[in-house]
């Protein structure tokens, strides 16, 4: 994790990562393990919040709000040391040994053990978690790109400070986005853009909490004793924010959240002794702690230093956090630099889901470090070399192995000969890199505003109708930020045999939300054009204009196009157009479909501006942690595929998700 002025904690998965027990558990996220009508894509973010909706909140919600806003903007503003990723949510208050886990357990106020749906919501509590982290990472991206903006004004004035005066921003070049602007100290001077520059620059992450403790949208604003439905035992969190807006910590600096006194005079926290911890952090921030997942020796908090070195500084005190964390055994001792430290024993409570690891590993260190050492290997580059990366496939499940076959790898998209395509699209007169989004003609066509934002490589703000990037016609550079699907692969990618759909895709990084994965590649071609109707299963069919216009139950987009496409045409609800990855195509011919997809589909426009033939791109809907299948939701209809006998066939979804249809069509 991040212990640098990074506002957001790039948090390196471990391999178990965030526990939620009540009367606890600990668990691992098992990592999820090819029809007839098409891979038609449908917004897999189709519930990501409009930006800035705000909820209906009943007075107690408004309470449990503002308690809770309270305590996260008493924080103080230090950078997060952001090895926390672990949440124990714990807090039986009853005497027992230590809290690490416990299968789906109890919850005090007599709700729902793990009743997935959430009455009256229609929606699962997974679902909910989902779509809480997104709406969070909605916000943060926004933050970003404002931020983003405010630094490219503040370096646009700077730039005209004499050069004598700016000579501390100069030794920083290269490093001013990741440092912030707040940290960029103008030299005492008169000019007029000073005041911009000393302004405090509030991290995006903490704007992005304020913005959803605001709205109402805090998953769990009120603390509670015991399991937090949606939230499973091995959940990985990216960073201690997520924690926050889901309600699962709510502090977003201490280790240690716990029910003060107050409670006691609570009716439904009869026979509880407060204060009573009911979730706790391991971060790794303890030069004395000592964690595997089956024990951890919890250090308790306080007397460390905050400047991420891990050093204690001073003794810690029985209060707080610390006199509310109750398990069987604690004791004090003297930690490696001779203060003293509170140690509690947490052991995982039987019968609690396997977890992948022994190790609670604060590192980006579960992926695979080499290709060679694979178990299953079949294939060390299905790409032949074509990508960044090469991309593995392996196979534990066939007997004998078998490598992926029957297919002819081509990261670029292939034209049918009787289609003819015109790069027509005019292009902006942006020199290197396109800055400002009021000259470039491409961002203007976006709304005025890139779609991008720098970080990490390029992330997408978020879902559009439609993204227009620059084209072989702009003035600027392939390195542009505007040009981020152009750019090849960002992750390392694997193909795996599942058990049941067959080949699928993960990845070996974390991927943050709104990054690009890959494009879908294959040939495009007309839709009436398909002969092979076993080539089904390899067919996307380019249907930008379902999402568009909000059809066949999809969220209509952002985004105004109606310069591109007549929304009274009806003829163009049919997809004329489809990309057939069978018999050649990338490695997006093998992402499964998922009924809770962690990726969503966007038509993206660049050299010409034909909507029906767009470029088909697949971004992160999520952060999705290493290892996790990478999946979209295909989007069939039910019933919607017929067979040459004119019967209907119906395909069964393995995706194994909460909220599975159970047909994929
Ligand atoms: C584009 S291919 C995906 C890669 C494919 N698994 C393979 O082995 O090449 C689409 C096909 O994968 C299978 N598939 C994808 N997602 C599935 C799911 N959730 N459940 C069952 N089968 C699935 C279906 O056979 C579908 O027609």
């Amino acid at each position: 994790m991040v212990g640098d002025a990074e506002e957001r904690i790039p948090v390196t998965l471990p391999t178990v990562s965030a526990v939620s027990s009540g009367k606890g558990e600990i668990s691992s996220v098992e990592a999820p393990a090819c029809g007839v009508r098409r891979c038609s894509p449908r917004y897999a973010g189709k519930e990501r919040p409009t930006y800035g909706q705000r909820k209906v909140e009943t007075a107690a919600k408004k309470k449990a709000r503002l308690d809770f806003g309270k305590q996260v903007s008493e924080a103080p503003l230090v950078p997060l040391q952001s090895n926390e990723m672990m949440g124990l949510n714990i807090g039986d208050g009853v005497e027992g040994e230590a809290l690490l886990g416990g299968a789906h357990g109890g919850v005090v106020n007599g709700e729902g053990v793990d009743g997935d749906l959430q009455a009256g919501s229609g929606k699962s509590a997974h679902a909910r978690v989902k779509e809480t982290l997104r709406a969070f990472n909605g916000h943060y991206l926004h933050f970003v790109q404002e931020e983003e903006q405010r630094v490219k004004q503040v370096e646009a004035k700077l730039s005209k400070v004499p050069k004598s005066s700016n000579s501390k921003l100069k030794k920083r070049k290269g490093k001013k986005e990741e440092v912030g602007v707040s940290e960029l100290k103008e030299p005492k001077r008169g000019g007029g853009c000073e005041e911009d520059i000393k302004r405090a620059s509030k991290r995006p992450d903490l704007k992005a909490i304020s913005k959803m403790i605001e709205t109402g949208a805090i998953l769990y604003p009120e603390k509670r004793i015991g399991h937090l439905p949606g939230i499973d035992v091995g959940h990985q969190f990216y960073s201690r924010a997520e924690m926050v807006v889901l309600g699962l910590h709510s502090h977003w600096l201490n280790g240690i959240d716990y029910m003060g006194n107050s409670y006691a005079k609570l009716e439904q926290y009869k026979g509880y002794k407060f204060p009573l911890a009911v979730c706790i952090v391991l971060s790794g921030m303890y030069e004395d702690d000592l964690d595997n997942s089956e024990n951890v020796i919890y250090t308790g908090q306080g007397g460390h230093d905050l400047l991420g070195n891990k050093h204690q500084i001073r003794d810690q005190k029985m209060e707080r956090g610390n006199l509310a964390l109750k398990v069987n055994k604690y004791w004090a001792e003297k930690g490696i630099r001779g203060f003293t430290v509170f140690k509690y024993q947490l052991k995982r409570l039987e019968a609690q889901p396997t977890l992948m690891t022994g190790q609670v590993l604060f590192t980006r260190a579960q992926a695979p470090t080499s290709i060679s050492e694979l178990r299953g290997l079949v294939c060390e580059d299905i790409s032949g070399g074509q990508e960044k990366f090469p991309i593995p496939a392996t196979n534990v499940v066939d007997d004998p192995p078998v490598a992926p076959t029957g297919f002819i790898y081509d990261r670029s998209l292939r034209v049918a000969e009787s289609l003819k395509i015109l790069a027509n699209a005019v292009g902006c007169k942006c020199k290197g890199d396109c800055i400002d989004p009021r000259t470039c003609a491409c961002a203007r066509l976006n709304g005025s505003d890139f779609p991008y934002v720098h970080k990490d490589g390029g992330r997408l703000v978020e879902a559009k109708a439609v993204v227009f990037e620059c084209g072989p016609t702009c003035g600027c550079s392939i390195n542009c930020v505007n040009r981020t699907s152009q750019q090849g692969l960002k992750y390392r990618l694997e193909v795996f045999r599942t058990p049941k759909k067959g080949w699928g895709v993960r990845s070996w990084d974390t991927i943050p939300s709104g990054a690009p994965i890959c494009e879908y590649t294959g040939i495009l071609m007309k839709t009436d054009e398909v002969e092979n109707a076993s080539e089904n299963n390899y067919i996307f069919d380019i249907d930008c204009l379902q999402t568009m216009k909000g059809l066949d139950g999809r969220e209509r987009r952002p985004g105004d196009v109606s310069f591109l496409i007549n929304f009274d045409d009806k003829m163009s609800e049919v997809p004329e157009y489809c990309i057939n990855a069978g018999p050649s195509g990338n490695v997006a011919r093998f992402i499964n479909h998922s009924c809770q997809p962690n990726l969503f589909v966007q038509c993206v426009l660049s050299s010409h501006h034909d909507i029906k033939i767009a470029k088909v791109m697949l971004f992160a809907a999520d952060t999705i942690p290493p290892l996790q299948e990478l999946t979209y939701d295909y989007g069939y209809g039910l019933d919607s595929v017929v067979g040459p006998d004119g019967k209907i066939i119906k395909m069964p979804c393995y995706c194994g998700a909460v909220d599975c249809r159970k047909r994929l069509y």
